[in-house]
């Protein structure tokens, strides 16, 4: 594990580019194992997540190389292999193997995956989808052995109980290649499925609706990549930027995003009192002065997104009076609150809600990063901080932050990475 330093109390200025969506990224390269040609991405960030879903391709023979932002990926000679269980529990996207391996082999035996410790996250609908495409389904002892006998999976309409991105793509996985036509309804609306499903059309698959809550899928034989895949910029690392910029900032300008995949966050910042200003692929933030305390209440997209209620926290704290974060998807995502008030912040949870209430100074401190939101949270505050605040466990801001001690360096931060020297006893 890494940890991370930062020299709290410098006002940042400059440009930023934002990335590739991690979670895009997550899901295309499982994506790639169901194309029968060579496969290639553009913008592909630069994070931890990436290299371990190459650790899982290079298990099944899929060979990978990854420059200068470009991932080629060539899995015209994979064969089935048991996954790396450590790759496996590493990130939570590895589930998206489920989905594609049955797509590729009309079977998959895949560990139960790891990713962001926020509270329950069971896949109950993944596995609902799989069956009703005629599946057999069986976990034992944190493994999911799904088969579906020689006649492979048929097509039907799955209505998913709850809106999951996750349930949502991996059924598009293992439906595109299935015999008919698939319905999924009540699916989720992320910019993320859209960018998926127009990979995969792009290929020759035939799936309409991504985007909208019914997404129709006509199954086809095979698919072949003919372009580069460019993947979409990362909504919620524009986002922690918006909010470390209005923080800390004196003028920052995030370029390559698309505005209208953080109307929801911009419109909290306009709110406060933040003076965006939003051009067609960049958003600049001019230095803050009086800001209004708010209430988030998190949804699905287009709603206000669960992965920036963290990292809109700090600057809640410079906010007059008291702010309210309601997480409804997952209400238990709170282990940035115990870390904050670490380093002073006036920040609690109750009934459900957690309430930031103006925080004169806060100052710097010894912090856990225990997931990769709560960490970035971390990361706005040690930079508002005065003095050095050492975030442990940094690996798991790493696991989706492109880039991030040169994307903070180069805005005049003072921030490093340490490795933790482990001593075997
Ligand atoms: C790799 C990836 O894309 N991760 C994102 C994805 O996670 P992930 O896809 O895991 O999240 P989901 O959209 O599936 O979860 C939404 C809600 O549905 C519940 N649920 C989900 C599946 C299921 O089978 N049963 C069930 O009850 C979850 O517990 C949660 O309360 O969407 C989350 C919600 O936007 C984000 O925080 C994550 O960053
Ligand atoms: C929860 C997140 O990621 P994951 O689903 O990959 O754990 C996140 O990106 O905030």
């Amino acid at each position: 594990m890494k940890k991370m330093i930062i020299e709290g109390g410098h006002r940042l200025k400059g440009e930023v580019t934002i990335g590739g969506a991690k979670n895009s990224t997550v899901a295309l390269i499982p994506a790639a194992i169901l194309a029968d040609s060579p496969v290639k991405f553009d913008m592909v960030p630069d994070i931890l997540d990436v290299h371990n879903l190459m650790v899982i391709l290079k298990s099944m023979n899929v060979y990978s190389k990854f420059e200068n932002g470009v991932l080629s990926i060539d899995p015209t000679e994979i064969v089935e292999a048991p996954l790396p269980s450590k790759a496996i529990k590493s990130l939570r996207a590895s589930y998206y193997f489920m989905g594609a391996l049955l797509g590729r082999f009309k079977r998959a035996i895949v560990s139960f995956p790891g990713g962001d410790n926020i509270g329950p996250r069971p896949i109950d609908q993944h596995i609902k989808a799989f069956r009703a495409l005629g599946a057999q389904v069986e976990e034992h002892d944190g493994t999911v052995k799904i088969e579906t006998g020689d006649t492979g999976l048929r097509g039907a309409r799955i209505f998913l109980d709850v809106v999951s991105v996750g349930a949502t793509i991996n059924t598009i996985l293992a439906a595109v290649k299935a015999t008919g036509r698939t319905v999924i309804e009540n699916a989720a609306k992320e910019p993320e499925i859209i960018d998926i499903a127009t990979f995969l059309n792009n290929m020759g698959a035939n799936i309409r609706g991504a985007g909208t809550d019914v997404i129709r899928i006509e199954g086809v034989a095979t698919l072949k990549a003919k372009a580069t895949h460019t993947i979409i910029p990362d909504r919620i690392e524009a986002g922690t930027y918006l909010s470390m910029a209005a923080a800390v900032g004196d003028g920052i300008t995030l370029n390559n995003v698309i505005p209208e995949h953080l109307e929801s966050f911009t419109a909290k910042l306009i709110e406060m009192g933040v003076n965006l200003k939003i051009g067609e692929d960049s958003i600049y933030v001019p230095k803050s002065n009086h800001l209004n305390a708010i209430q988030v209440k998190t949804m699905p997209f287009p709603g206000f997104a669960t992965d920036l209620q963290q990292p809109i926290t700090p600057l809640l704290l410079l906010a007059e009076g008291s702010s309210m974060i309601v997480d409804t998807i997952y209400p238990k995502r709170l282990k940035h609150i115990s870390e904050l008030q670490r380093m002073g912040a006036n920040i609690r949870s109750e009934d459900n809600m957690i309430v930031v209430d103006h925080t004169d100074k806060l100052i710097g401190a010894r912090v856990d990063a225990g997931e990769i939101r709560a960490g970035a949270s971390l990361v706005i505050a040690a930079l508002m901080a005065e003095g050095t605040t050492v975030i442990e466990d940094a690996d798991n801001i790493l696991r989706g932050y492109d880039s991030i001690i040169r994307k903070l360096t180069s805005l005049s931060a003072v921030a490093k990475l340490e490795n933790v020297q482990v001593v075997e006893s």
